[in-house]
């Protein structure tokens, strides 16, 4: 039992699971229940700092993807929470083992930030990490430290789940949700029982009760829960062979029968923060076995 500050990582034990965390991105690279790992991540991530890890839970903040919109327009995809070095803040709680780790613009990765709105928001970020026997808690709090100017965000949990065969699973709940869908640039209402994967998928999927619980079947069993506070959407992602391909950081090229990733956020839509405001969601990925189909 306990938390180790080894430097670039700091590692959470409890008495069955360890859990992984580079400062770099405040990325959690693994998490291991009885020795087995159930995060993927790549062979060939970057673990040094130059460029954000392919793998694990990567931080997704101020935006998801892309945007035009005004003061987003010159940000990197996913902006800059992941290649930021974050300050490790030690731990809160003994049992379970907790810690926490900030970001503000004093240790943002300097050259991004600068391009969010020209480096003028200034905000605060709280990462909460909680190791339990069965399950892993990440919670976010980010607040606007402004006194007079008011700025909006997206927040997502870019978990990379580990899988041993894609073509062998299924992702439930989420039948009736409407999604876009990214790989074809169009939005429709979920018409399938379950997700199953054979070619690259890549879909938001909108606005989806919390109540909902994700769930990811492998040959009928579930592997990977994934419980959501105040994160109404999620990403459901593998980026299949020609993509996988084209990530020089994506390694071994077929890793992508051994992945997943879910993805709670909220990139429908910016979360708007008045100067002192806060915001705070949770993302709480546990093992069960018991099959729960929820209707929408
Ligand atoms: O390559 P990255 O910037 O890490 O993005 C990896 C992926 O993130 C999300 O899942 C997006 O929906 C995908 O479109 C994107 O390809």
């Amino acid at each position: 039992m306990g938390v180790e500050d080894l430097g670039d990582k700091v590692v959470l034990t409890s008495s069955n699971s360890t859990a992984t965390i580079l400062k770099y991105g405040a990325t959690i690279i693994s998490w291991e229940i009885e020795g087995v790992e159930q995060l993927w991540l790549s062979e060939g991530a970057k673990l040094d700092g130059s460029k954000p890890v392919r793998g694990g839970i990567p931080l997704v903040f101020p935006v998801f993807g892309k945007s035009n919109e005004t003061g987003f327009e010159n940000l990197p995809q996913h902006g800059f929470a992941r290649n930021s070095t974050w300050e490790f803040l030690g731990q809160t709680t003994e049992n379970p083992p907790t810690v926490q780790f900030a970001l503000s613009p004093e240790q943002a990765n300097e050259e991004i930030y600068s391009k969010w709105d020209n480096g003028d928001n200034d905000f605060t970020l709280f990462l909460t990490i909680q190791l339990n026997n069965d399950n892993l808690t990440t919670s976010i709090e980010v607040t606007n430290s402004d006194s007079i100017k008011s700025w909006k965000f997206n927040w997502l949990f870019h978990t990379y789940l580990k899988i041993n065969e894609i073509e062998d699973t299924l992702v439930n709940n989420l039948p009736g949700e409407l999604c876009y869908d990214q790989i074809i640039a169009e939005t429709y209402k979920e018409s399938h029982p379950a997700i199953d994967f054979h070619q690259e998928l890549d879909r938001i999927y909108q606005n989806v009760s919390t109540d909902k619980i994700i769930q990811v079947i492998e040959l009928g069993k579930v592997v990977h829960n994934v419980q959501r506070e105040n994160l109404p959407d999620i990403v459901v992602w593998n980026p299949w062979i020609e993509k996988s391909s084209n990530m020089g950081d994506f390694q071994p090229k077929d890793g992508y029968h051994k992945m997943v990733c879910i993805e709670p956020g909220h990139v429908n839509d910016f979360v708007e923060l008045k100067p002192g405001q806060s915001w705070s969601a949770k993302q709480i990925i546990y093992k069960g076995d018991v099959i729960k189909l929820q209707s929408i």
